[in-house]
């Protein structure tokens, strides 16, 4: 097989991996998380490595439908309170400044939502409420449900999730375009 083809079918395969998580979905768990960025004073979003990109990528889209986001680390974030969100993702639910801020996070009263591939982790019994990824964690090297490296998938589908629950939420605002265009960075 040449890299072309070799590339083409690792491409559908990524994509077909990420169809099937979608299928899987609990709508449950996506409501309740569409639910508390409404609800929410101000989101915070927080996560290590490839699972933080896409958390970030999230956290732009929030921003420029009107929300007040804040990415925990950087130095213009302020203190999370009571009526905040506090947005995680970690596959392995075990990433520990992830669960050190949820665990501030539930301390000062902020709502705690995580998205993970593991519902028995020290992360999903700390959240109030999680989003389960059926996906490979990054120490996931035995047989996988993904043929993917590490947490490929988790961070792909984090991504997903938060790009529909973006959708959701832009549909629902009855926003236009151009109504959300001003809110993009003219600094860059
Ligand atoms: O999603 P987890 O399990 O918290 O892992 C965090 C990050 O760690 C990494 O392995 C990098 O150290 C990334 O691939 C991953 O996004």
């Amino acid at each position: 097989m040449n890299t072309d083809t070799l590339t083409n079918n690792n491409l559908l395969a990524i994509l077909e991996e990420n169809r099937q998580l979608a299928n899987q979905i609990n709508p449950q768990q996506i409501k309740v998380l569409v639910h508390e960025i409404k609800a929410a004073k101000r989101i915070f979003v927080m996560a290590a490595g490839r699972s933080g990109l896409a958390l970030k990528m999230a956290a732009m889209r929030f921003m420029h439908l009107g929300y007040t986001v804040f990415i925990v680390g950087e130095t213009n974030t302020p203190a999370i309170l009571k009526g905040d969100l506090l947005l995680l993702a970690s596959g392995s639910g075990t990433t520990s400044s992830v669960l050190s801020s949820a665990e501030k996070a539930r301390s000062q009263q902020a709502t705690v939502i995580a998205i993970t591939a593991d519902e028995e982790s020290k992360l999903a019994v700390l959240a109030d409420n999680i989003i389960l990824v059926n996906a490979a964690t990054k120490t996931d090297f035995g047989v996988s449900v993904s043929k993917q490296y590490a947490g490929s998938l988790f961070e792909q589908f984090t991504l997903f999730i938060l790009e529909g629950v973006f959708m959701t939420l832009w549909q629902e605002s009855g926003l236009t375009k151009e109504a959300l265009w001003p809110k993009h960075a003219n600094l860059e």
